[in-house]
């Protein structure tokens, strides 16, 4: 008689000990930032699909990556409390980063969008794919900010970033929302005072910084209003 014989899939040392530091990452990330059962079930369709596009696409550091929870996943969830509606756009979304995350958050909530704007087309393939393996409500933008943003709906409730720009730039390129009422939220490291002198000396800002719960020496910058400094007229005429 023919014997077929089964192959299995081979699972490497290397991914037995990476399950098992994101198992213990993810009870540290979800005691910080706690979630319910049904969203942190979604948060983990959204890293077995990230684990998988990882090795060609590269969508984190690799060295970030037995720390996916805390680091992106835990540091991104922060803002949910922090949002003041459901209507929410992400700029330079990278691999979801907040935005995706922010969007898994609001999957229980009717009405909730969240838009994803990433220039780079293989990690937006990827932000397509996370939103619908989580049924996240996110709308993904596969274009350059300064290109798409007049074309979003707005009231949008907030404008986030992480890692994209400094503060001024960012402050710049969300003004078209942040001018029809939305507030900025912006993950920032420990060089945010610095960013906010120079962001004053061209931009008159109502802005609240907190302690990050995931970065140490991080800060959430929420910029509540912002507006042009009209430019200062040149003396001696
Ligand atoms: C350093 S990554 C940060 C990604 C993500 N926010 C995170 O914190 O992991 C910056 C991302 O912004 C995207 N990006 C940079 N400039 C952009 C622009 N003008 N319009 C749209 N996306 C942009 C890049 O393609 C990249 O994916």
């Amino acid at each position: 008689m023919a014997m077929t014989r089964q192959f299995k899939p081979v699972r490497r040392d290397a991914d037995v000990d990476l399950d098992a530091a994101l198992a213990d990452d993810r009870a540290r990330a979800l005691a910080i930032v706690p979630v319910s059962r049904e969203i942190a079930e979604r948060l983990d369709r959204f890293v077995a699909l990230l684990r998988k596009w990882q090795p060609a696409q590269n969508l984190v550091a690799a060295s970030t990556l037995p720390t996916l929870w805390t680091r992106h996943i835990a540091d991104s969830l922060q803002l949910a409390d922090s949002l003041p509606g459901d209507s929410v756009v992400d700029l330079g979304s990278g691999a979801g980063f907040p935005g995706l995350v922010l969007a898994v958050a609001l999957a229980e909530r009717p009405g909730a969008r969240v838009h994803l704007v990433e220039s780079n087309q293989r990690k937006a393939a990827f932000l397509r794919e996370a939103a619908r393996v989580t049924g996240a409500p996110a709308t993904v933008h596969a274009a350059r900010i300064e290109a798409v943003l007049a074309a979003i709906p707005t009231p949008v409730a907030a404008v986030t970033a992480r890692a994209l720009a400094p503060l001024a730039d960012l402050v710049a390129l969300s003004y078209p929302l942040l001018k029809s009422g939305a507030v900025g939220l912006f993950l920032k490291g420990q060089d945010v005072e610095r960013e906010l002198t120079e962001t004053s000396k061209s931009w008159t800002l109502e802005v609240v910084t907190t302690p990050s719960h995931t970065d140490p020496g991080g800060r959430i910058v929420r910029v509540n209003r912002a507006e042009p400094r009209a430019p200062s007229s040149s003396s001696g005429s």
